[in-house]
C-alpha cells in the first residue's frame, strides 16, 4: 500500500506502508543505532515522535519476548529504508510488521532515510505525518504548521497506580515518567526492592515508603511540562536520601536545582555517543535518546557540579550535587539498546545508598 510522509516544510517522501494503516502525526527524529529497533520502538521516551532509523535494513532478527522496554509502545511511527519480512533468529517470535500491526503503530518503508536524516540535521527536527498516498498534502502541511508541537506526554506513559517488585535488598522508589524496563531490570539484578510510583507522587507519599534511594526515570517530551516533579525533588534532597536521575530524570533534577533546560536542534539518539567523565578524563560510549539538554551557563549559582560532557558537541551529560547524595546523567546506563559502558553508574547509586545508610547508623548510634 502506497503511503507518504509529509513534513511541515512541505517535503513529501513516498514509500510503502507496513504495520498499522492509521494516519499519525509526530515530531520526526532519527536514531543512528545499527541494532535495537525493538527496544527503540518500545522506549516510552519516544511518545509523540516518529522515528526514522538510519541503518538501512531493519527487522532482520525479528521480534522477541526479551527486548521490550514497555508493554505498550508509545512511538507514533517508524520509518525505515528496508523492513525485513523474513527474519532469522532463534528467539524471534514474529516480524516487525506483525508487531507494528498488533500495537497500532504506522510504519513506512522504502524511504531514503539518509536524505531524511540530512534534512533533519540541517533544519532541526520537523513535525510530520504518515498518511495515505491519496491525502491532500497541502492541507496536511497547513495542519502541521498551524498546530504547536505537543510535548506533554508524561501523564499518558506513566503508571496510573504504584506497583511493587519485591526483593531482599535496598528499597528504591522509581518515579515513573515513562520508565524503560531496563532500569527496573538493573535495580532488580542488584536485589533492590523496587516500588514504581506515578509521575505526580509527592515527596510525602514517597517518604512513607521508607526508601533507601530514589530513581527519577527517563520519559518523553519537554521537562518543563512536568512541574510536579520539582518540589518533590527538592524535598527528597532535604531528607538526604540518595537520588539518581536518568535522562528526563536528569533534566528534572537540574530544573529543581535552579538550572535551565533548552531544546537541541536535532538531539542525540543512537548507541555510540561518546561521553567524557571530567574528573577522570575517561570516555564511555553511551546509548542516548534525548531532544532537550541542560543549559550549561545556568549551572553557575546552583549547587550542581558538571561531571560529564558530550564529546561530539560539548553538551551537558552528567551532574552531581555539591553536598547532597545526588547525581544524574543525560544518557542511558541501562543501555537497551546500546553499549554497557555506563552500567557501573548503578553500582555508584548502590554504593551511595550503602554509605548513606552507614552514616545514618553512626548518627543514630552517636545520638
Ligand atoms: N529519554 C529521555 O528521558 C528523554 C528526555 C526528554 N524527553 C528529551 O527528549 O530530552
Amino acid at each position: 500500500m502506497k503511503r507518504i510522509l509529509v513534513l511541515e516544510d512541505g517535503t513529501v517522501f513516498h514509500g510503502e506502508g507496513f504495520g498499522s494503516a492509521i494516519d499519525q502525526e509526530g515530531e520526526v527524529v532519527f536514531n543512528t543505532g545499527m541494532t535495537g529497533y525493538q527496544e527503540i520502538l518500545s522506549d516510552p521516551s519516544y511518545c509523540g515522535q516518529i522515528v526514522t532509523l538510519t541503518y538501512p535494513l531493519i527487522g532482520n532478527y525479528g521480534v522477541n519476548r526479551q527486548d521490550f522496554e514497555s508493554i505498550s509502545p508509545a512511538v507514533h511511527g517508524l520509518i525505515v529504508n528496508e523492513a525485513c519480512s523474513l527474519p532469522s533468529h532463534y528467539q524471534s517470535l514474529g516480524t516487525l510488521d506483525e508487531l507494528l500491526k498488533a500495537k497500532n503503530i504506522p510504519g513506512l518503508m522504502g524511504i531514503d532515510t539518509r536524505m531524511l536524516t540530512r534534512l533533519i540535521r540541517k533544519h532541526g527536527t520537523l513535525k510530520g505525518k504518515i498518511a495515505s498516498a491519496e491525502a491532500d498534502t497541502a492541507a496536511i502541511v497547513e495542519e502541521l504548521k498551524s498546530a504547536p508541537l505537543k510535548t506533554n506526554h508524561v501523564q499518558s506513559v506513566s503508571t496510573k497506580t504504584p506497583y511493587h517488585l519485591p526483593n531482599t535488598g535496598r528499597r528504591v522508589v522509581v518515579v515513573d515518567y515513562g520508565a524503560k524496563s531496563g532500569i527496573l531490570r538493573e535495580l532488580s539484578q542488584r536485589s533492590c526492592d523496587v516500588v514504581v510510583v506515578p509521575y505526580n507522587t509527592t515527596a510525602e507519599e514517597i517518604l512513607l515508603l521508607n526508601p533507601d534511594g530514589i530513581l527519577l526515570s527517563n520519559g518523553p517530551g519537554d521537562p518543563k511540562d512536568v512541574p510536579e516533579a520539582l518540589h518533590m525533588i527538592t524535598s527528597i534532597l532535604e531528607e538526604e536520601i540518595p537520588l539518581f536521575g536518568i535522562c528526563l530524570g536528569h533534566q528534572l533534577f537540574a530544573l529543581a536545582m535552579g538550572a535551565n533546560t533548552e531544546k537541541l536542534k536535532f538531539g542525540h539518539r543512537g548507541s555510540n555517543h561518546p561521553v567524557k567523565d571530567l574528573q577522570t578524563g575517561k570516555i564511555t560510549m553511551t546509548a542516548q535518546n534525548h531532544g532537550y539538554t541542560v543549559s550549561p551557563e545556568t549551572l553557575a549559582g546552583t549547587e550542581l557540579r558538571l561531571t560529564h560532557t558530550a564529546v561530539n558537541d560539548g553538551t551537558v551529560e552528567g551532574l552531581g550535587h555539591k553536598v547532597k547524595p545526588a547525581f544524574s546523567v543525560q544518557y542511558h546506563p541501562e543501555a537497551s539498546p546500546g553499549p554497557m559502558d555506563a552500567n557501573p553508574l548503578f553500582e555508584k547509586f548502590m554504593n551511595m545508598m550503602e554509605t548513606t545508610k552507614e552514616e545514618g547508623k553512626e548518627i543514630c548510634l552517636n545520638a
